[in-house]
């Protein structure tokens, strides 16, 4: 297990260029599944949950290679569909989240697909009710062996067009069931589906490759199922995560940075939900300008005059993942704010560790925290902690970065799954930060 050595205190300026999307990332990758013929994807991330599912793929027999910093090409024409019953597969594919999404394009090209319990944060129960249960409606059998946690679905007479109502906006599960009904009997109407911009991009990509989607960014799609999908070109968004979490970085090191071309029209609540605690953003072109906030930043209040609460909720309302980021940012506001984590459920306990650090945070439920800031009256104290998840991991480091003394964060493989070199970038823009 890696640590981060981080020595606080220090300003960081400059410009940062966000990476690729990893989430758009990991639906993106499962669709090169779909068809034969060759897909070109720009701007893929360099990090451990992407590469782990690129390592996946190579595996079932996808023929790819690397043409640039972030552009590879895939060819999905002669998959070894033997590994499925691997022990290397059972290992492989229970190494990430994202994995799940390569039963839908599976199952609906080949009439059937198999993934151990996938793996990703431990942020609570993480159900994959809504991914088979889509699969059902399309006409697939579902098996789950308990004693290996294994699932399965098979359709050896195809897949048929439905309507679905999903029990929740599931954004993996939307994407599988969009990936198996583009190639379905008929129509399928999915409704309650998740519409992030990853889904976005990945129907995107699906029309491009042939596929009739409609309803694209809403949560009533629409598909007509084609014989055949064939190759296309995709390029990978900006990371929104990644950009939130470098909005929090500059305000809690009082830091002037510039995230460059960010993709504005694709952030939804991100900037407006930043600016409730007082962090001033500025839209440059397609850049994010945060200037150094020398005098702090304060929490607004409702126009009632009533505290502030921030929590998260589908697309587009405020994503999940920035939580734990505006949690850290808010222990150095002037004012007090409630963070209501809604969608999970131990995403919250690494306040511990904030709190160790000299943070007054009250963590009143697993899903509930209130932050009194400190106003940079008093500086958290540098510490030894462990990263629990992707989220608290980074915010762990933004609470490092601020702190006095210096800190050592150990199981740092929870924030390379999905934060590019980020010691590097961090090093080039100021920051006192070294990886043993
Ligand atoms: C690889 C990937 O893309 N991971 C993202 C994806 O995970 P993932 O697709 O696994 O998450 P889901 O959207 O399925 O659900 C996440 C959690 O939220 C709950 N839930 C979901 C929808 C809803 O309407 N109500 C509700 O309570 C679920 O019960 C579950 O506990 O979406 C999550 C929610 O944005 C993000 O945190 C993850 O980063
Ligand atoms: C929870 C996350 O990832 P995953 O779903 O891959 O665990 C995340 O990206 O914040």
């Amino acid at each position: 297990m890696g640590t981060f050595q981080i020595e606080g205190g220090h300003r960081l300026k400059g410009n940062i260029q966000p990476q690729g999307a990893k989430n758009e990332a990991l639906q993106i990758l499962c669709a090169v599944l779909l068809t034969s013929e060759e897909v070109i994807i720009h701007n893929i991330p360099d990090i451990l949950d992407v590469n782990k599912l690129i390592g996946l793929l190579k595996n079932l027999g996808v023929k790819i290679n690397k043409k640039g910093k972030g552009s590879y090409t895939f060819k999905s024409d002669e998959l070894n569909l033997d590994y499925l019953s691997s022990d290397q597969f059972k290992k492989d594919g229970s190494g990430l989240r994202g994995s799940i999404m390569i039963v839908g394009p599976l199952l609906a090209r080949f009439g059937k697909g198999f993934i151990p319990k996938p793996g990703g944060d431990k942020i609570g129960r993480r159900r994959l009710d809504t991914h088979f249960e889509g699969f059902i409606k399309l006409g697939a059998e579902f098996r789950y062996n308990k004693e290996e946690r294994f699932y399965g679905v098979e359709a050896p007479n195809g897949l048929k067009g439905s309507f679905m109502l999903l029990e929740e906006a599931s954004v993996t599960g939307t994407a599988n069931i969009v990936m198996a009904a583009v190639l379905a009997e008929g129509k399928t109407t999915i409704y309650n589906a998740a519409c992030e911009p990853y889904l976005q991009q990945l129907c995107k990509m699906l029309n491009s490759m042939g596929a009739k989607i409609k309803g694209v960014g809403s949560n009533l799609l629409e598909i007509e199922g084609v014989k055949n999908l064939k190759g296309c070109e995709h390029t990978i968004l900006p990371d929104m995560i990644e950009i939130g979490s470098w909005i929090g970085m500059a305000a809690m090191t009082k830091s002037e940075i510039t995230i460059k071309n960010v993709r504005w029209d694709m952030l939804g609540l991100i900037p407006t939900t930043f600016r409730k605690l007082g962090i001033t953003i500025e839209q440059r072109g397609d850049d994010i300008y945060i200037p150094a906030h020398t005098d702090g930043y304060e929490v607004q209040s409702f126009i009632d005059g009533s505290i502030m609460n921030i929590s998260d909720a589908p697309w587009p309302g405020f994503t999940p993942d920035l939580l734990s980021i505006l949690l850290v940012v808010a222990t150095q506001a002037r004012g007090s704010v409630l963070i209501h984590q809604k969608m999970f459920e131990s995403r919250l306990f690494f306040v511990d560790k904030l709190i160790d650090m000299g943070a007054k945070i009250i963590l009143c439920d697993p899903h509930r925290a209130t932050v009194i800031g400190h106003d940079f009256k008093s500086q958290l104290k540098a510490t030894t902690m462990s990263s629990p998840d992707i989220r608290a991991g980074i915010s762990l480091l933004i609470a490092a970065l601020s702190a006095k003394g210096v800190s050592h964060i150990h199981n740092i493989e929870q924030i390379d799954r999905g934060y590019e070199h980020i010691d590097e970038r961090l090093k080039a823009i100021g920051a006192k930060i070294t990886r043993t």
